[in-house]
C-alpha cells in the first residue's frame, strides 16, 4: 500500500514538472518565472511577445486531468463574462500538447497567506474590518453581475499596494447555478478541496458566509502574536465557532457581525447589508 502512494506521488510530480524560464508557449508567451501554485493550477509570469506586457498563465494541473482542465476552461469563461478593475481580466486560452492554458492580466503584490504567514503581517481589529469591507464591495459587485465566487479564503486575495484583488474564479458559479463538472470524477476527488465545496449553494449568504470566516483569519492574525495557544490551521477555512468568542475577546459589536455573516444569527440577505452594518461598527471605532 505504501509503495502505491510513493508511485503515485512520484508520478504526480513528474507529471506536474514546471515549465523553465524562456520556455514559449503558442509561439507567444515566454515563461519567466512560476508565481503560485495551487491544488489544480500552476501560474506562471510570462511576456507577451506581441505586446510586450507582462501577463499570468495559468496551467491546469497535468496530474490532476481532465477535472483541473475543465475547471480551467471553466474559469476562463466566468472572466469572460465578469468584469471588474480588481479581478484578473481574460485574454485567451491555449491547448499545447496534452496541456490547457488559461491566459490573464498580472496582478503584482503578495496572496494575504504570503502576507499574514510569509511577511509575519497583523491586522487589529480596525485594520481587519476595512480590509473585510474592501473584499465586500467587490464581492457586492460581483453578486451584482449574477455571480458568486464561493473559493473567499486568504490564499485567493491579493494586495497590490494596499489595494485588494480577488483570483482563482475556478468555482465560481452564477447566483442559483448548479454545481460544475463533477459527473466524471474518481473516488479520489470526493475529498479535495473543489469537491467539497462544488455543492455549496450558489447563493449570496454562501460567500458571506466565507467572508465571516476571512475575518476571523485577519483577527486571529494579531491574536497569534499575543498569546500562543490555539489558533487557527494554515489555509482551514474551519475556525472553531465555539471557542473564537473566548478566545479573541472582540467588542459585543464587532462579535454581533462575525455571527451574522457567519450565519450563527440573523444572517444578512445581501452583502450590501453586512457593508452597511461594518460601516456603521467603523464609524463607532473612530
Ligand atoms: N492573475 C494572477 N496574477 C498574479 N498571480 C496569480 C494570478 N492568478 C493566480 N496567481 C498566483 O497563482 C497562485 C495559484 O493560483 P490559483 O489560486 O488560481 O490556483 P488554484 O490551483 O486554482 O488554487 P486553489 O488550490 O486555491 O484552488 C495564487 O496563489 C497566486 O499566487
Amino acid at each position: 500500500m505504501r509503495m502505491i502512494s510513493f508511485f503515485s506521488s512520484f508520478a504526480a510530480a513528474w507529471r506536474d514538472y514546471r515549465l523553465d524560464s524562456g520556455t514559449q508557449l503558442a509561439n507567444r508567451y515566454t515563461v519567466r518565472e512560476l508565481i503560485g501554485e495551487g491544488s489544480y493550477g500552476l501560474t506562471y509570469k510570462c511576456t507577451d511577445e506581441t505586446t510586450g506586457s507582462i501577463v499570468a498563465v495559468k496551467q491546469a494541473r497535468p496530474s490532476k486531468g481532465e477535472y483541473a482542465k475543465q475547471l480551467l476552461v471553466h474559469e476562463a469563461n466566468v472572466l469572460k463574462t465578469l468584469h471588474h478593475p480588481r479581478i484578473p481580466g481574460y485574454l485567451d486560452q491555449l491547448e499545447e500538447g496534452r496541456n490547457s492554458y488559461l491566459v490573464m492580466t498580472f496582478l503584482r503584490g503578495a496572496t494575504l497567506e504570503d502576507l499574514i504567514f510569509g511577511q509575519g503581517r497583523r491586522y487589529d481589529e480596525a485594520e481587519s474590518v476595512r480590509v473585510t469591507l474592501q473584499l465586500l464591495e467587490l464581492v457586492d459587485d460581483i453578486h451584482r453581475q449574477g455571480f458568486v465566487h464561493l473559493d473567499l479564503r486568504i490564499p485567493n486575495v491579493v494586495f497590490q499596494e494596499e489595494e485588494l484583488y480577488l483570483i482563482d474564479f475556478g468555482l465560481s458559479r452564477g447566483i442559483g447555478e448548479s454545481p460544475i463538472a463533477l459527473q466524471s470524477q474518481g473516488r479520489w476527488h470526493q475529498r479535495e478541496h473543489a469537491a467539497s465545496r462544488a455543492f455549496i449553494p450558489a447563493e449570496p449568504q454562501s460567500d458571506l458566509e466565507d467572508v465571516g470566516h476571512f475575518l476571523l483569519f485577519l483577527l486571529y492574525s494579531s491574536f497569534d502574536t499575543k498569546r500562543q495557544s490555539s489558533h487557527p490551521t494554515h489555509g482551514n477555512r474551519q475556525i472553531s465557532e465555539s471557542s473564537w468568542q473566548d478566545e479573541l475577546h472582540l467588542s459585543g459589536e464587532l462579535t454581533t457581525r462575525v455571527e451574522r455573516l457567519l450565519q450563527l444569527r440573523d444572517p444578512y440577505a445581501h452583502a450590501s447589508e453586512a457593508i452597511a452594518d461594518l460601516k456603521a461598527l467603523r464609524s463607532l471605532q473612530r
